[in-house]
């Protein structure tokens, strides 16, 4: 009996040393992309939908240390002013100096208020008047949510993850011309790979599968990236889209997991997940390397680009989202 719990001791030790050794030097960390100097996106404005959170207030602080105007833009303001306070303390923390309004252009944190399930509340967000934007950082998500409609009648996740997005980026595409060389960098997942454009029900009204319906959401992001490239052609705006990998944020909300394994759940995400600043190095890369100038309509993953299935690659199926997504989202010409 005592040699059975010594063994069990010793094999649980074992397996928590394993994983906080596997979390401390794995490849993970290593691929850690802090290449820029504080000062690189001085000058530079940037916007982020949904920085409050996740991926995106990493992406947030990172921009900010960088030297960069960030415009944080969130559906909770509450929520966003919080996340804003705690950032710009850590980065008083980490010693940047000219953070704030005064500091000639760079590091300043800015909240507005951006609901990407109501197309009134994107225009509204639109019509502020804003002197530059030099990056556009689509990268709010919602992940298997119950069947809910947007204001606007969307299936949720189609209707944030990409028909916001789409009338967003519509409507700044003439701010991002006119500030030229910017950049438009959209956040995505390798679960496109599960998804299909199924023209007939984009609404989910005869079928919801909540897998499924992400999955074509992120498709949706890459096709509307590889579509909206070929418009921007020789105007010097780019546009890039990435799959950050399994970043542990709170995007697993509407999963349900039974309180007792919770625990587990807990243990396994810290031992293999990304962290959000890991995550988030894509983001960073594509809005602010020198190495990616010029580069528009690829797909990246670990700050490198990567193949896409050819269902991301159909021009045709882009072309038609393209369209339909104007009639949706009321900007047909
Ligand atoms: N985490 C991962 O493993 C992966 C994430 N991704 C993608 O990364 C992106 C960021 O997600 P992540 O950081 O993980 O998740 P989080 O849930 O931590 O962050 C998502 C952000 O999106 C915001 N958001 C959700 N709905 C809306 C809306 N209607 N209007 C405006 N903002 C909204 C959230 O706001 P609020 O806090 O108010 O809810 C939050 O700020 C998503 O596009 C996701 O699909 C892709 C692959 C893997
Ligand atoms: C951290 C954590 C969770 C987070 C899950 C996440 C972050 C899922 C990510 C999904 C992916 C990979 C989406 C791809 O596009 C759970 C499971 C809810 C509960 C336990 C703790």
């Amino acid at each position: 009996m005592a040699v059975a719990t010594v063994a069990a001791l010793l094999a649980a030790l074992g397996g928590a040393l394993w994983l906080a050794a596997r979390r401390f030097v794995g490849p993970s960390v290593q691929r850690l992309h802090r290449g820029g100097d504080s000062g690189l996106m001085h000058g530079k404005t940037v916007l982020i939908t949904g920085a409050n959170s996740g991926l995106g207030r990493a992406t947030a602080a990172e921009l900010l240390r960088l030297g960069a105007r960030v415009i944080m833009g969130c559906r909770d303001r509450t929520r966003a002013e919080e996340a804003a306070g705690q950032l710009r303390s850590e980065i008083c923390q980490a010693g940047v100096p000219e953070l704030g309004p005064d500091s000639g252009g760079g590091g300043e944190l800015v909240v507005k208020e951006l609901d990407l399930a109501s197309l009134r509340s994107v225009r509204s967000f639109c019509q502020e008047e804003e002197p530059r934007l030099d990056v556009l950082i689509n990268n709010a998500g919602i992940f298997q949510c119950p069947y809910m409609k947007t204001e606007d009648g969307f299936e949720m996740q189609f209707g944030v993850n990409h028909l916001g997005h789409f009338l967003l980026t519509n409507l700044l595409l003439g701010l991002l011309k006119s500030s030229a060389p910017s950049r438009i960098v959209v956040v995505s997942s390798k679960l496109y790979k599960y998804g299909d454009i199924n023209f007939e029900d984009l609404n989910s009204e005869q079928n919801y599968n909540k897998s499924f319906c992400y999955s074509r959401s992120k498709l949706a992001n890459i096709l509307f990236t590889r579509e909206l490239a070929r418009r921007l052609e020789g105007t010097n705006v780019t546009v890039n889209v990435l799959h950050p990998g399994v970043v542990r944020t709170n995007l697993g909300r509407h999963i349900h997991i039974p309180l007792l394994v919770k625990p587990l759940f807990n243990l396994v995400s810290w031992a293999f997940f990304k962290t959000p600043l890991e995550g988030a190095q894509t983001s960073i890369y594509l809005a602010s390397s020198p190495e990616v100038e010029g580069v528009s309509g690829k797909y990246f993953g670990d700050c490198k680009e990567e193949e896409l299935l050819p269902k991301a690659m159909d021009e045709s199926v882009a072309g038609k989202l393209w369209d339909v997504s104007e009639v949706m989202v009321g900007i047909l010409k």
